[in-house]
Order: C-alpha cells, then sequence, then structure tokens
C-alpha cells in the first residue's frame, strides 16, 4: 500500500476532505501518515479504525520525502514554502494540492476528473506528478455547464458569481455569523412587536451595521445584510483574481486550443458554504433548449438539470438545498431576449466538496487504485 501523507487535514476544506474519504473507504487502501505545523508529536487522528502514532513534523523534508503521495489542504504559504524544497532535495512523488499557488505551472495540472479525465490520464502517462484542484467557482461552473463546454458549444461565457463566506477559510463563516446574531440582537424586541414600524427596525440595522461595531477583521466590512463586490487581489486588469481565475483556469483545464473567453463579476454573499454562479452563455449555434438540457444532464452523475420552473427553482436550487451534497444542478436556462444562441443558466454547488475536497480525493484514488 503506497505511504499518503496528508497536511491540513484538520482545516475546513481538509475535514471534509477526511470525512469524504471515510464515507469511501478511501482509507483502506492506503497506508495515512498525519502532519501538522502546529501540532507535531500529539496523537495522530484516528479514521476508519487505522491509528496512525503521532503527528509528523509538516516542514520535515526527510519525513515527507519518504511518501509516495502527499495531500495537502495547508494553503498557498505552505505549498509555496514546501514544495520547491521537496522537489529539489530529489523527491519524485504524486503532490496533491488544494491551494492556487502551482494550478498554472506548466509541470501541473488542473483537476477536475468528471470534465477533464483525459488530460489527467494524459498528464500521468507522461510522468506529471503535481496535480492541483481548481478554483471553487470553475470546477463548479464546469461540473454543471460540462455538457456544453464538452461538446465545445460555447463561444463565450459571462458570469456573475454569488460566493459563501466559506470560500474565504473558516473564520471568514464564524464572522458572518456572529454579525448576523448581533444584527438581530439588535432589534430582537422591536421585532417582536408586531406594531413596530419595519422602516425603524430597518434604520436601526442599517446605523448598527455602519456604526464599526460588528466585528470585520476577516471581511474588511460587513457582510450580513450586505455583499460585497470583489473577492481576492486587485489587478493591473481592473478584474479581481477570482475573476481572473476564471479563464484562465477553465481553459487549462479543458486544455482548449483556441481561448474560450470567460469573464464577469465575483460577488461575496450572506450565504454559508454554497456558491451560486448566474450566467449568459453566447453559444457557437441556434440548438433547442431540449437538446441543451439534454447535454447538460448526460454529462456526469452529480449534475442535475431543473427545470425553469418557479417551485422547482425555488425548492431545488438554492445554497439551503445544495449544501453539503456533491449534487451540482444546474436551471433558469432559457433563451435570452438578445437572440437564439444567448443562453442563461443558473447553477449551485457546495465550494468545499467539488469545490475544494472531492477533486483532490478522486485524484488520490486513481493513484492508488
Ligand atoms: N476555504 C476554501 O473554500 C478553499 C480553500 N482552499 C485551499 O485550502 C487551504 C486551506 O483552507 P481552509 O481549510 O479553509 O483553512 P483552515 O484555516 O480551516 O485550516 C488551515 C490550517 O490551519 C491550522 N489550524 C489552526 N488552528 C486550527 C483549528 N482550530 N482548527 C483547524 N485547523 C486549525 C491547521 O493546520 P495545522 O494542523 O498544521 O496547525 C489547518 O490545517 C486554503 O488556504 C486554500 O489554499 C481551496 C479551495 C477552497
Ligand atoms: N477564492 C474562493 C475560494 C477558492 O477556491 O480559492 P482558490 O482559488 O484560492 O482555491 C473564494 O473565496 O470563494
Amino acid at each position: 500500500m503506497k505511504n499518503v501523507g496528508f497536511i491540513g487535514w484538520r482545516g475546513m476544506v481538509g475535514s471534509v476532505l477526511m470525512s469524504r474519504m471515510n464515507e469511501e473507504n478511501d482509507f483502506s487502501v492506503i497506508n495515512p501518515v498525519f502532519f501538522s505545523t502546529s501540532q507535531h508529536g500529539q496523537p495522530a487522528p484516528v479514521f476508519a479504525g487505522h491509528s496512525q502514532g503521532t503527528l509528523q513534523d509538516a516542514y520535515d523534508i526527510d519525513a515527507l520525502a519518504s511518501l509516495d503521495i502527499i495531500v495537502t489542504c495547508q494553503g498557498g504559504d505552505y505549498t509555496s514554502d514546501v514544495y520547491p524544497r521537496l522537489r529539489q532535495a530529489g523527491w519524485q512523488g504524486y503532490w496533491i494540492d488544494a491551494a492556487s499557488t502551482l494550478r498554472m505551472a506548466d509541470d501541473a495540472i488542473i483537476i477536475l476528473d468528471p470534465v477533464n479525465q483525459k488530460v489527467i490520464t494524459d498528464g500521468i502517462n507522461r510522468g506529471v506528478k503535481t496535480f492541483v484542484g481548481g478554483n471553487c467557482t470553475v470546477s463548479l461552473m464546469l461540473m454543471s455547464l460540462g455538457g456544453l463546454f464538452s461538446q465545445n458549444l460555447v463561444e463565450w461565457a459571462s458570469v456573475a458569481t454569488y460566493q459563501a463566506a466559506s470560500g474565504g477559510g473558516a473564520r471568514h463563516m464564524r464572522e458572518l455569523l456572529t454579525q448576523m446574531g448581533m444584527l438581530h440582537d439588535h432589534v430582537a424586541t422591536s421585532l417582536q412587536d408586531p406594531a413596530s414600524a419595519i422602516l425603524d427596525i430597518e434604520r436601526s440595522v442599517t446605523d448598527f451595521t455602519r456604526s464599526g461595531t460588528l466585528p470585520t477583521d476577516n471581511f474588511g466590512v460587513p457582510l450580513a445584510g450586505s455583499l460585497i463586490p470583489w473577492i481576492d487581489k486587485q489587478l493591473p486588469s481592473g478584474q479581481s483574481k477570482e475573476e481572473w481565475k476564471g479563464q484562465a483556469e477553465t481553459n487549462k483545464i479543458l486544455a482548449t486550443q483556441q481561448i474560450i473567453p470567460v469573464d464577469g463579476l465575483c460577488v461575496r454573499v450572506g450565504a454559508l458554504r454554497c456558491h451560486s454562479q448566474a450566467f449568459t452563455l453566447k453559444l457557437k449555434q441556434d440548438i433547442p433548449l431540449a437538446d441543451i438540457e439534454q447535454m447538460l444532464g448526460a454529462h456526469n452523475p452529480w449534475v442535475k438539470v431543473i427545470p425553469n420552473d418557479r417551485e422547482l427553482t425555488m425548492r431545488e436550487l438554492t445554497p439551503a438545498a445544495v449544501t453539503g451534497t456533491l449534487t451540482t444542478p444546474v436551471g433558469r436556462l432559457r433563451k435570452l431576449n438578445m437572440g437564439p444562441e444567448y443562453l442563461s443558466a443558473f447553477t449551485v454547488g457546495d465550494q468545499l466538496l467539488w469545490g475544494a475536497a472531492e477533486p483532490l480525493r478522486r485524484m488520490l484514488r486513481q493513484l492508488v487504485g
């Protein structure tokens, strides 16, 4: 059995990965070794009945170099520090990573096997050893809309995202929930009084939101009851880094010969762990809607086409409905007034599952059999 090292297993993405590996019995086909950047020497976790002694030092290059495969969800700083040193030390093992650091490197493949299995297989066959999970919005878009991309029918895609707090990390989720609770507490008494004026309550909430009282260490500004139309760094192009990733990563995942333009606006909203995305797609031809639905639904086992119906949309195409599941639904499919090649679509997906942990888990499984 292969020796597989895990770094970042107790973080948010790592916990989801461990939980999925347990569900799929993945620990029975590997010899896991657990590492920590801060807790080495403490007892290692027990997964699926496998006790693994103590936590190893995640910065110990010799210990890492003894492994066949390393899976890390620890983050970009860790990757930037350890990966080059490990490769320079001559380590030839497989590196599977959730962080964005190595995604665009020439010798790395962005993994999303329901979409680019051929790219992955070709890579393994020619000796690629570095496999990186994609940006969550990109992976979730391709899981939901893969049927159109795989048929090479998309001329361009314009997107507006509605991204959950979890994309920023665990502390961002806590901050959002704390803000929500504080806002409610601030007006709880008035809310209970049916005779109270709603605009007085709203003004009180707005004043409180602007007062500087809400915790904003992580988001920088209040998110509860609001939104933030910027995610990640500012680039000279005027895009946010998150917006830049849309085209760059999509085309790398699909290994396109000719770039498919993908661009739009990325927005943080007060959802917990599901990213939603509203698309305008320009198709290369006028294709009947029924054919589009068929192509989308047949692409992979996790996509689900939600008919463009009010009740079904409200029940099945929301973060509340999708969170915690591997389903990547797509709905609101209709031809737009701009012309018969213009299609709208709305997608929802759990950004910790298909958006982060699941592609890594499935890559590991491919390498260990
Ligand atoms: N959040 C997301 O949606 C996505 C994240 N990613 C990537 O994954 C990386 C990790 O993200 P995420 O899982 O959100 O990070 P977390 O902050 O949840 O965890 C990262 C590390 O923090 C350390 N840590 C310190 N205190 C605690 C604690 N109380 N509980 C758990 N861990 C603790 C752990 O390392 P140690 O044991 O060594 O101390 C842990 O592995 C990101 O930097 C990013 O590169 C990728 C896609 C999506
Ligand atoms: N940036 C995403 C999370 C993510 O997947 O990021 P990255 O591309 O660094 O893995 C968000 O904040 O919602």
